[in-house]
């Protein structure tokens, strides 16, 4: 496909835009530099990041400039949620996983030859602006009036716990983010989760407000499994990038067990398959849905990507050796632990019902594994 937002759209990744033909023709004439931020909440990026770094990685590969943010400042305030306050982390906290998430984020974007990423943090840009400073320059651009029309503000205006002054600010603090990526790179379009909407908007209106210039938000939907629970967190577990926070090998078993459903539309999303593909696969999920054809490309393309070759071909080589078609003994140890600790009746199942994972028939369990392959008698 030639034309990248044609692509994005084909692959389910736009939910809502500010004017959709001008991005368009924006696209079309020539490189955009767009931004996507995401904040040091945590020691590893989720499931959720993985989608904007697909889009970055799209938009790069069509030629154009992506800017990657982390928010070492924003990650100081919090943004929102809509349930309840969040608990502030240390100065010192953040700033470590700053780094461990700039070092996540790097192998998904190109950061050298030509049309390089660019790796930016805020608080480069936020740090040295006083408090007066920031509610004269920002603060007069914004009416509270329409801030606490937002969703999340206004929901949290319900709750009984309120929100504090800290996190209403978050959205200022986003915005003056867009506008300072505008001045100095001609940032022109941020995308990010259709629950950034409104943070994009503030972002939008304070470069027009301040410079007087259209700049473009974008977002994707928010991925959502079957029953339209937000994708990893049903059992109130994200699925981690991070390794040491979730095996490849678990990783791996997620996507394997991806309903039919939802197989062909998470494809779009996670993989590079292509219009010219999908009949054969569409023809594979309905026709024959045992052989799991989709599913196992799915988690072979999208491990491979998170992880590398190395640790899928480990992973694939783990379930066949389950299913007695393959040398055990030649495996890695730790993809073997990890795998039997996810085997129903294993370390991370005991004890809870797998009926939300597909065990195909005859799959073996912690109880049934070949005796002494990898390590059974240790890990019991
Ligand atoms: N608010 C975004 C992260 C972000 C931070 C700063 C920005 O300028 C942009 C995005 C999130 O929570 O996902």
């Amino acid at each position: 496909m030639s034309d990248i937002f044609d692509e994005l759209q084909w692959r389910g990744l736009v939910a809502q835009t500010t004017d959709e033909a001008a991005l368009r023709r924006a696209l079309a004439d020539g490189p955009v530099t767009v931004y996507c931020g995401f904040d040091p909440t945590a020691a590893s990026l989720h499931i959720g990041h993985l989608v904007q770094l697909i889009i970055l990685r799209h938009l790069q590969r069509s030629g154009h400039h992506v800017i990657c943010l982390v928010g070492g400042s924003t990650g100081q305030i919090g943004d929102p949620r809509p349930t309840s306050e969040r608990v502030l982390h240390t100065k010192e906290q953040t700033a470590e996983w700053v780094s461990s998430i700039q070092e996540q984020v790097r192998p998904f974007l190109r950061f050298d030859g030509d049309n390089p990423a660019r790796m930016v943090n805020n608080l480069d840009w936020t740090q040295g602006i006083s408090a007066l400073d920031f509610l004269r320059d920002i603060g007069k651009h914004f009416r509270v009036n329409s801030m606490i029309k937002r969703d999340i503000v206004a929901r949290r205006l319900e709750s009984e716990q309120g929100i504090s002054y800290t996190e209403f600010s978050y959205q200022l603090l986003q915005a003056l983010d867009f506008l300072h990526l505008f001045r100095e790179y001609d940032c022109t379009l941020q995308v990010g989760g259709n629950d950034q909407w409104g943070n994009l908007l503030s972002g939008v209106d304070l470069v027009h407000a301040a410079e007087g210039a259209r700049v473009h938000a974008q977002t994707a939907p928010l991925i959502t499994d079957a029953e339209g629970k937000k994708l990893g967190k049903s059992e109130g577990n994200a699925l981690w990038l991070n390794p040491q926070l979730m095996s490849p090998y678990a990783f791996y078993q997620y996507w394997l067990n991806t309903e039919d459903a939802v197989v062909i539309d998470r494809l779009k999303v996670f993989t590079e398959i292509t219009p010219e593909e999908l009949p054969e696969v569409e023809r594979q999920v309905a026709e024959e849905p045992f052989r799991r054809a989709a599913q196992r490309r799915l988690a072979h393309e999208v491990t491979t990507l998170v992880h590398g070759p190395d640790a899928t071909a480990s992973v694939e080589a783990a379930s066949a050796a389950l299913f007695g078609k393959g040398d055990v003994s030649a495996l890695d140890a730790q993809t073997l632990r990890d795998a039997l600790a996810e085997l129903p009746g294993g370390r991370r199942n005991r004890g809870r019902r797998s009926s939300t994972c597909w065990w195909p028939p005859g799959w073996p369990t912690a109880a049934t594994a070949p005796a002494g392959c990898w390590g059974r008698a240790a890990s019991r």
